[in-house]
């Protein structure tokens, strides 16, 4: 009898709801998986019972899925590592990691949806800045992809996006099988903060979902809310097109309309009435709009990007702002007529590429100094 081909070892660190999801989207490609949990007991449920009781309650794992809470044993012949725990411990996580991950031919996946606090710094440039690796080996997946739903095998698209198209290929051909495809583009930029700002618009929908208001109000701050997605995100170098997309709309839709997010859920506690720290007891798992909202509001000021929405998120969870009072606009706003399109050139406006061009002049005069590239 003929054997099978040994097939290729992927790590995914980190073993929360979309980690584990993510392994068996791999298992299920046909991928030879590793799982790294932080606790022995979860390692050893999912290693023994193919089952993740925590954050997939429900869910059978693939017989094939192995874990352990050893990195080093994880990561250790793998060729391909994807990483997924909260934007805010990826820092700390990537540091452990450093003296297993080597091989330059390896890629590197963020599958993460923050920012870190306190540098404003997307995942990729984390992993950048904390294994001194080239951009060419790291990729970004983003898109539409709630947790639960997948590892029920319901069909969905994401996209990976790498600097270089090699990588994207690479990491998209694995992370693919019959309910799951993955697209690829090479905007990493646009393609992470497409991630990070939906959270963001998401808690705004849960506050008004939370508050009781309808669908004219949750329709307009999703829509206007794409347009401060796209101003951000095009101020900072990315393609327009990409928040058009998966990373962009896509996830937008999913993630404002589903009960599942915790970005939604979080927001509808605020609505309701709880305060932030009432939220945070009450969440069991990680909700990233809440760590995000500060550094883009950062971000954007810096940037010269309006985004009224977010301002809000941020003046609710500070306890500064009736939930009532969340609309898609600021209430302090002028009454000057204000046009629809987005800040980037696709309206007669021009603010924010406009402003772009001028901080690149701006940083050309000064010698590149703090010059906000793709890189840290
Ligand atoms: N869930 C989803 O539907 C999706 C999530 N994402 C993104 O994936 C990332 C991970 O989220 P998700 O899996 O949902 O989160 P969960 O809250 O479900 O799980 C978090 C995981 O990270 C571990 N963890 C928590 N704190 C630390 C730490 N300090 N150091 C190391 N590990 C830690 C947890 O371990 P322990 O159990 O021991 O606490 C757990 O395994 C986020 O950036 C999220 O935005 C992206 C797409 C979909
Ligand atoms: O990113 C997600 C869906 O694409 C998950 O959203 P939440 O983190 O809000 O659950």
């Amino acid at each position: 009898m003929s054997r099978r081909p040994e097939q290729p070892k992927v790590v995914v660190i980190g073993a929360g709801s979309w980690g584990t999801t993510f392994g068996k989207i791999l298992a299920d490609g046909g991928a030879q998986v590793t799982m790294w949990a932080r606790r022995a007991e979860l390692a050893h449920e999912i290693d023994e019972a193919k089952r993740n009781s925590k954050y997939l309650p429900g869910i059978n794992l693939p017989r094939s899925m192995r874990a352990t809470h050893d990195l080093e044993r994880a990561i250790d012949g793998a060729t391909q590592i994807y990483l997924s725990v909260p934007s805010q411990s990826a820092r700390d996580t990537l540091r452990d990691m450093r003296p297993y991950v080597g091989d330059p031919s390896v890629p590197l996946v963020s599958l993460m949806k923050g920012v870190e606090k306190k540098t404003n710094l997307r995942m990729s440039q984390v992993i950048e800045q904390e294994l001194a690796c080239d951009p060419a080996r790291i990729a970004v997946a983003s898109g539409p992809n709630l947790a639960l739903e997948i590892a029920q095998q319901q069909p969905t698209a994401a996209v990976i996006a790498s600097s270089s198209q090699e990588t994207a290929d690479a990491v998209a051909r694995r992370a693919r099988n019959a309910y799951f495809r993955s697209f690829v583009n090479t905007d990493v930029i646009g393609t992470e903060f497409g991630g990070v700002l939906k959270n963001l618009i998401a808690v705004a929908i849960g506050i008004v979902d939370g508050v009781g208001y309808g669908e004219n109000t949750k329709a307009s701050i999703i829509t206007r809310g794409l347009v401060e997605m796209t101003d951000f995100a095009v101020a900072y170098g990315a393609q327009p097109g990409t928040l058009q997309g998966l990373a962009g709309l896509g996830d937008l839709i999913a993630t404002c309309q589903s009960p599942l997010s915790r970005n939604n859920t979080a927001g509808r506690l605020l609505g309701q009435g709880y305060k932030f720290q009432e939220v945070i007891a009450q969440m069991n798992q990680t909700a990233e709009g809440l760590a995000s909202v500060g550094p883009v509001l950062k971000l954007a000021k810096d940037a010269g990007v309006e985004m009224p929405i977010v301002q809000q998120v941020k003046m609710v969870l500070d306890g500064r702002m009736n939930p009532r009072e969340i609309a898609p606009h600021l209430t302090t706003d002028d009454d000057t007529p204000q046009g629809e399109g987005t800040q980037n050139g696709q309206d007669d406006r021009g603010g924010a590429l406009r402003r772009a061009i001028e901080r690149a002049l701006d940083l050309l005069r000064d010698g590149g100094r703090g010059a906000r590239s793709d890189r840290p």
